[in-house]
């Protein structure tokens, strides 16, 4: 007792500088911008920090993170949500483009897996290390520029037909759901091309997998989420067995064609037509995962993610596209118009040539007992269709597909813009508020305007991003040489000799090009660095065909059959909740004439 009354003040003294060590050296490894904390966005609460905004609808949440881009612009500021490792939510280019280029520093983390593992597992997106390099080596080899031109030449054209046929026979009937109509297109053409499935987009295992999408979003806004689905969660559990039986029985039919395929490929091999065409690549994707990956419930995991990877994301691209035109009836004339311009040039190509008679809009290979387009749509690429093309990217980017990212920090770290990040720091991007930011797009960042996309030919300032973009695009097509025989690769010079004539057609009749003219920092739709998106020449080529087909060339008006706002639902991705109502009216009732060979001329 002595010695504590002797030697007290001295223990006192120790104890109160241990606890100052440690704040000091906690307050070093806490986030902070030049030694101070970060500012907060608005609406942060004492003990619940941003807890509760997490829990509004994703509506809602979309609205808070557009609003916090207005007030901070460009600067990083805190997220706090109890029971979660600290974060920030990063609105600079610059700090975006560090996360791009430092892959490995940022990743999923345990944060993202453990709440997408139950759907994803080892699939391409929580994937790292060689997992990750054989997952996307086998996709690459899938979205070779070959199959893609099987993709926009044989399979497309086909279910597009289909597609047409469908709102056709509704002409004058009730509303049909133009999402599902998308949704059906993509979904046969992925469970074509790359399982060799015939798969659809009411199945149950689509729907399964649209709830456990769902469900799995819940988890990033729900730190509460496990004690939820512990007592509400049978359905989440059934959808992913579900789910996880689908992924199985790929992999299975992919085993058990794999010998069936390799005959059916070298028979048709020298005459390939149409249809062989696409059963040669039927299936290419599964059968490239296999290979590389062996491990058949890995397989199965890899195969469900590019699942959702290539068909959720293109088909509500789609459906934001047509929500979008069918709202500015000026943007749906210019489509009109440039298709209508591009289906005259090349009928006059055609006559100059002196080609042996065929139609105005020469068939593409497709099977005989498919339902035959009477416009060509293989005319209709991204070169000879800026206009349109511009139309899908500003849909991308008042609406993308994947509308918020999350990584997490795998050592301390230091953003460009000077805040330092602790090991383990969340960093959230939000890709609906960014697309929105006036100091990137300008004073009208909030509007449908297509043609920021699009510069005139003669040159002008963004002249040097063009050409950026298109040395991109020549050194991905020089890797695929690699894998492409020489038939293919003459195939490929016929083809390219067709685009070169149509895109010299438009070049010839326009001034204007599409030019994307920013980084994939400042418009992160399709991710970027060594991540980034592998099917975005794939979602062009499809939409670049859809529009102007369903818009146009299938010969009817689709009319707005909703009321108000259409709004996203809880998704993974952006699916419009409810879908998107359309009336299909006879072209011509609203005084409109067809294009194209369904009227017989190219008169509008
Ligand atoms: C408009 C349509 C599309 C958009 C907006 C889009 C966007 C994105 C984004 C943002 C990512 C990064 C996701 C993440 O890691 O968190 C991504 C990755 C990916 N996308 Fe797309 N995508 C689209 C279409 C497609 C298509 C058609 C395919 C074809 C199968 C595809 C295949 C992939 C793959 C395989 C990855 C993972 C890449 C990797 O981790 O290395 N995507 N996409």
């Amino acid at each position: 007792m002595g010695l504590l009354v002797e030697y007290g003040h001295y223990i006192l003294a120790a104890a109160v500088l241990a606890i100052l060590v440690r704040a000091v050296s906690a307050s070093r490894r806490s986030i902070r911008r030049n030694g101070k904390p970060l500012r907060n966005p608005p609406d942060t609460l004492p003990l619940l920090g941003n807890g509760l905004k997490f829990l509004q609808s994703r509506w809602e949440l979309f609205g808070w993170f557009d609003r916090c881009q207005r007030q901070f612009g460009y600067e990083t500021v805190a997220l706090h949500v109890p029971t979660l490792p600290p974060g920030v939510l990063i609105h600079d280019p610059r700090n975006l483009d560090f996360v791009f280029k430092s892959e490995g520093l940022f990743t999923k983390g345990d944060f993202v897996k453990r709440r997408s593992w139950d759907l994803f597992g080892n699939g391409i997106i929580n994937a790292d290390g060689d997992l990750w390099k054989l997952q996307r080596k086998a996709g690459s080899a899938f979205l070779n520029t070959a199959n893609l031109r099987v993709l926009t030449e044989v399979a497309l054209p086909q279910y597009l037909a289909e597609a047409v046929r469908h709102l056709r026979s509704n002409v004058g009937k009730d509303p049909v759901d133009l999402q599902n109509v998308f949704h059906e297109i993509t979904t046969k053409l992925m469970g074509k091309m790359a399982y060799n499935m015939e798969m659809h987009a009411d199945d149950d295992f689509s729907k399964c997998f649209d709830y456990a999408s769902g469900a799995t979003a819940e988890r990033f806004q729900n730190p509460l989420w496990p004690i939820k689905e512990l007592f509400a969660g049978s359905e989440m559990r059934k959808s992913i067995r579900v789910v996880k039986d689908f992924g199985r029985r790929i992999v299975t039919s992919a085993v058990r064609d794999r010998n069936e395929l390799k005959s059916k490929r070298e028979k048709t091999a020298d005459s390939p037509d149409g249809d062989s065409k696409l059963d040669q690549i039927s299936g290419s994707l599964i059968q490239s995962l296999l290979e590389a990956l062996g491990d058949e419930q890995i397989v199965a995991d890899a195969a469900l993610t590019y699942l959702s990877a290539g068909r959720d994301t293109t088909g509500q691209a789609l459906t934001w596209t047509f929500y979008l035109l069918l709202q500015h009836p000026s943007a749906v004339s210019k489509i009109r118009q440039e298709v209508q311009d591009l289906l005259s040039q090349h009928a006059a190509a055609e006559a100059e040539e002196e080609d042996p008679p065929h139609p105005t809009n020469s068939s593409p290979p497709t099977s005989a007992s498919a339902p035959k387009p009477e416009v060509d749509p293989t005319l209709f690429t991204p070169a000879a269709l800026p206009y349109t093309t511009a139309v899908f990217y500003e849909a991308l980017r008042l609406f993308p597909p994947i509308p918020f990212e999350i990584r997490q920090a795998q050592a301390d770290t230091t953003l460009p813009d000077g805040t330092f990040l602790p090991k383990h720091s969340v960093l959230v991007w939000c890709l609906w508020a960014m697309h929105r930011s006036r100091l990137t797009w300008g004073p009208d960042a909030d509007e449908f305007r297509p043609e920021r996309f699009l510069t005139r030919e003669d040159g002008d300032a963004k002249e040097g991003e063009v050409v950026e973009k298109e040395e991109e695009i020549e050194e991905e097509e020089d890797d695929d040489d690699d894998d492409d025989d020489d038939k293919t690769k003459q195939e490929r010079k016929i083809g390219r000799e067709k685009e070169e004539v149509i895109a010299a057609a438009g070049r010839a009749r326009r001034t204007t090009k599409f030019t994307l003219g920013k980084s994939s920092a400042e418009f992160p739709v399709f991710y970027g660095g060594a991540r980034a998106c592998l099917g975005r020449k794939m979602a062009e080529a499809i939409a670049v065909q859809v529009i102007p087909t369903v818009l146009v060339a299938a010969g009817v008006r689709l009319e707005g059959a909703w009321e108000g706002e259409r709004r996203s639902q809880l998704s993974l991705t952006l699916p419009m909740e409810g879908g998107l109502p359309v009336r299909v009216v006879r072209m011509g009732d609203g005084g409109e004439k067809k294009v194209g060979a369904h009227d017989g001329n190219d008169s509008s």
